[in-house]
């Protein structure tokens, strides 16, 4: 059995500073490190945005957030709506033909190379507005303003940037940072109540993969989370962004053995469940959600952790109200086929990532293929 295990040190001992009643978390990257500003109403602040002063800023956001996060923005940034491009909302349209479309308005708003690009919405809008920033006119900068529990606790930290394509999830993306982080806690209260369970998958996908203590709290918490209660999201919110600060930190752009793939665990039959389905039905989070539970059964399965843990991930998951089997009438052969696409492939070999303990993930590339076709037999025969 050969196991990649990247060793993730623990957490700097120096505590995050504060802006204000803002909580700043930083991401460690030499020259290319920048502040996550976390807190309520940061979003209408023009304080919170220094990166972004005497800078020609361009904004682009969606169809949903713009009526109720938009014209605070503008005004905090003193920039006019002539400045935006709103997208319509949904994962349908991380495309490249949206691409095309912002760079497009860019051009003609002959925006030039020192200028910078403001991300508000969820992580479809981050993902495509970041993926613009990093190749138009060979790379503008960008500032990640978040307003999904998703987007707070993962899409908006890292660089990770990137459209679908109808072969598979992320295909077409580039690495490139933000220059900074916004995350208002307040934009939280109108977040349909489907959206909050999907970012609560990456949360827990966190305690799964790094961290038994928030998986702890999770467990002890969800209550206060569910009933969204500020000081449970500000918490979980941090604890997050902590640990994917330390990770991108560690291995910005996901190297062969470094521990960023970690934070794929669950994804690889995520990814294959959102193409399958067209990236209509499932949300990424609950796609995430079920791959959490086959992860954590085929980890099982290998002895690599009892199943006393599994059931511990699957029922929290199920208690969060999310799925924990595949779309009735995926198959197995199609997850097969679609995860033979995922970006962890290496010499035609897939990687998975698996776990070894609450709290403690790993990078198989030598799982046993006769159990992870079992579980997906299984899982696919029970979901109908
Ligand atoms: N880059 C990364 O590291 C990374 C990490 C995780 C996920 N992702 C990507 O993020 C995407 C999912 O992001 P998401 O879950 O934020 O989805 P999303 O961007 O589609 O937002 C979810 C929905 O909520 C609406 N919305 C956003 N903010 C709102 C608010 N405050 N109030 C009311 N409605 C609001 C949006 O209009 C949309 O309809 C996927 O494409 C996934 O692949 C990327
Ligand atoms: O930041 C990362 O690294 C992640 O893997 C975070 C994931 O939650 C996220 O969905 C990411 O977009 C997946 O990346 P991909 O490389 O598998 O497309
Ligand atoms: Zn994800």
């Amino acid at each position: 059995m050969e196991l990649v295990t990247p060793h993730i040190p623990p957490q700097p001992a120096a505590p995050p500073s504060r802006l204000n009643n803002a909580r700043v978390l930083k991401v460690e990257l030499g020259a290319r490190s920048y502040p996550i500003r976390i807190g309520k109403g940061l979003a209408a602040n023009e304080a919170a945005f220094p990166e972004a002063q005497g800078r020609a800023l361009r904004v682009i956001t969606d169809s949903n957030v713009a009526p109720v996060y938009l014209a605070p923005l503008l005004a905090a940034l003193h920039i006019g709506d002539d400045q935006v491009f709103v997208l319509p909302a949904g994962e349908t349209q991380k495309t490249w033909d949206s691409a095309g479309q912002v760079l497009d308005w860019l051009l003609a708003s002959r925006l030039s190379r020192d200028g910078c690009l403001i991300a508000l919405g969820g992580g479809v809008v981050g993902d495509l507005a970041g993926f613009c920033a990093a190749i138009y006119q060979r790379g503008i900068d960008f500032i990640q303003v978040p307003t999904t529990l998703l987007a707070q606790v993962d899409s908006s930290v890292g660089g990770k940037t990137g459209v679908n394509h109808a072969r598979g999830k992320n295909l077409i993306g580039a690495f490139h940072q933000p220059l900074s982080v916004i995350a208002d806690t307040s934009s939280l209260s109108t977040l349909p109540r489907r959206e909050l369970l999907a970012g609560l998958a990456e949360v827990i996908k966190y305690g799964m993969l790094a961290d038994s203590l928030l998986f702890e709290w999770l467990e002890a918490n969800l209550d206060r989370i569910l009933a969204l209660e500020s000081n449970a999201l500000a918490e979980i919110i941090e604890r997050c962004c902590a640990i994917k600060a330390r990770i991108v930190g560690l291995d910005e752009r996901e190297t062969g053995s470094g521990p960023r793939a970690l934070l794929n665990l669950g994804h690889t039959f995520g990814h294959a469940i959102e193409t399958h389905t067209g990236y209509t039905q499932w949300l990424h989070g609950e796609a995430v959600a079920a791959g959490l539970c086959l992860a954590a059964d085929l980890s099982a399965r290998h002895g690599w952790i009892t199943e006393a843990v599994a059931a511990r991930c699957i029922t929290l998951i199920q208690r969060a109200g999310l799925p924990t089997q595949p779309p009735p009438g995926m198959t197995a052969a199609d997850f097969r086929d679609l995860m033979g696409l995922d970006k962890k492939v290496q010499n035609g070999k897939l990687r998975l990532i698996l776990m070894r303990g609450l709290g403690d993930a790993i990078i198989s590339s030598d799982f046993d293929a006769s159990l992870l076709d079992s579980v997906l037999h299984d899982a696919c025969s029970a979901a109908g």
